[in-house]
């Protein structure tokens, strides 16, 4: 087990390169399932998410390779095998197995999802839409039981606005008899990435981004080849970082459009962000505004970079309100912050940051993957020496941060842990 150590308070400067998105990628790869012929995807973030996809398609006889950020599908010998336990509770994504593989065999067995503890996080509306596409579902045992004799196009509605739910019943329906209108759908990026590789695979799908997507059910999908688009909470992190310990910083492979609630805030604050076609500079001014942030759907602030938002505004002068309306209870970077000596409340679904508080390095941990992030960022800011534990949540979603971050003159390293400190983490 490693730990990640910090010598913070320097600033930092240069060029940082964006990885292929996380979201995408854990759903683009279980969408490979409903193919029947080898797909191709470049530019795959190198995390565990994503090898313990690999895993997984391996486990239902799929032949996957892994070389750099380049994965080769061949789906063709897979077949229905049960996932129940295993590798599925380790990534909230597994999840996408139930709409691909229900899409393709009619059938499939998948355990409950893991993932990051945000409070709850039911899959009520995935179920729905399986239903209503005509598939009969029981939970035996902590594991989803699906089966349809033939799956039929319905028009669903969805009650909340779920990214997860929306790619699931996109996968389910992209091989149905006939038409599925999903109503009130996600409007996510990630979204539109997922269909354009369906699409290059033969699906019929309209107005993906939009929030009502109509798929025409096909009987075959083939092959493909697929490139990924940029992940905006890597980038959005690294702006947040660049705000906070930069001389000036240029956040390369982006899709400035998709980081526009993240670039206003930011300039709410004071902060200089320079928009180009593929890169964002960002600068700090010099004085940092207090500002408040809610969390919304996709155009709206996301919910995953409210965690590092929140070290940033230690740093702005006056109250900061950060409300999460996605995950009410996505506040367990406080404690660790406040160790770092940040004036922070909760209250509700609400943190308080009053500032400018200057951090101090401590031993933190990440009870999250953008709880890591935040205390990445913090012990970025921080004086003296920061070290996280948790390791295992940011490498779900970061891919060679340790490097990227060096290359920016950070003082940054992994180390691994004795069997003393990895003992009282356990406590
Ligand atoms: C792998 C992946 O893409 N993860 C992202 C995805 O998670 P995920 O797909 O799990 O998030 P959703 O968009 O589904 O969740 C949004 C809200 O809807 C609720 N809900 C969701 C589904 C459902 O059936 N019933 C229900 O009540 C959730 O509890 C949450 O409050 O979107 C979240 C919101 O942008 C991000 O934080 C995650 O990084
Ligand atoms: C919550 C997140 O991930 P997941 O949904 O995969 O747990 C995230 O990426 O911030």
């Amino acid at each position: 087990m490693e730990k990640l150590k910090i010598s913070g308070g320097y600033p930092l400067k240069g060029s940082i390169r964006v990885s292929g998105a996380k979201n995408s990628a854990v759903a683009l790869i279980p969408a490979t399932i409903l193919a029947d012929s080898p797909v191709k995807i470049e530019g795959l973030p190198i995390i565990s998410d994503v090898e313990i996809l690999k895993g997984l398609l391996e486990e239902i006889g799929g032949t996957v390779s892994l070389d750099g950020d380049e994965m080769s599908v061949d789906p063709s010998r897979m077949i229905s095998m049960p996932l129940p336990n295993g590798r599925v509770k380790k990534l909230r994504a597994s999840y996408y197995l139930m709409g691909a593989m229900l899409g393709r065999f009619k059938k499939a067995v998948i355990g409950l999802p893991g993932g990051c503890h945000l409070g709850p996080r039911p899959i009520d509306q995935h179920i729905k839409g399986f239903e209503a596409l005509g598939a009969q579902i029981t939970n035996e045992q902590g594991a989803i039981y699906l089966r349809a004799d033939e799956l039929r196009g319905a028009r669903i509605y969805l009650d909340v606005v779920s990214v997860g739910a929306t790619i699931n019943i996109m996968l389910a329906a992209v091989k149905a008899k006939g038409r599925t209108i999903i109503e009130n759908a996600a409007k996510e990026p990630e979204i539109i990435d997922v269909a354009t590789l369906l699409t290059n695979m033969g699906a019929n799908i309209k107005g993906a981004g939009t929030d009502i997507i109509r798929i025409d059910g096909v009987e075959h999908l083939h092959g493909c080849r697929h490139t990924i688009i940029p992940d905006r909470i890597e980038a959005g992190t690294f702006m947040i970082l660049a705000a906070a310990v930069g001389e000036g910083i240029v956040v390369d492979n982006v899709i400035p459009q998709h980081l526009e609630s993240v670039t206003a805030k930011l300039r709410e604050m004071g902060v200089n962000v320079e928009t180009g076609d593929d890169q964002i500079f960002v600068s700090p001014g010099s004085k940092f505004k207090a500002v408040d942030i809610k969390t919304l759907v996709y155009p709206g602030f996301p919910t995953d970079l409210q965690q590092p938002f929140t070290s940033l505004l230690t740093k702005a002068s006056g109250s900061s309100v950060v409300t999460d309306t996605i995950y009410g209870a996505r506040f367990k970077h406080i404690d660790e912050l406040r160790r770092m000596n940040a004036n922070i409340k909760v209250e509700g679904r609400s943190a308080i940051i009053n500032g400018p508080s200057q951090l101090q390095g401590a031993k933190v941990k990440a009870s999250d993957l953008r709880a890591g992030a935040a205390l990445v960022v913090a012990g970025l800011m921080a004086e003296g020496l920061t070290e996280v534990t948790g390791l295992e949540h940011i490498d779900r979603g970061y891919s060679n941060l340790v490097e990227k971050l060096n290359g920016l003159g950070a003082t940054i390293w992994r180390e691994k842990m004795t069997a003393e400190e990895v003992e009282q983490l356990k406590n």
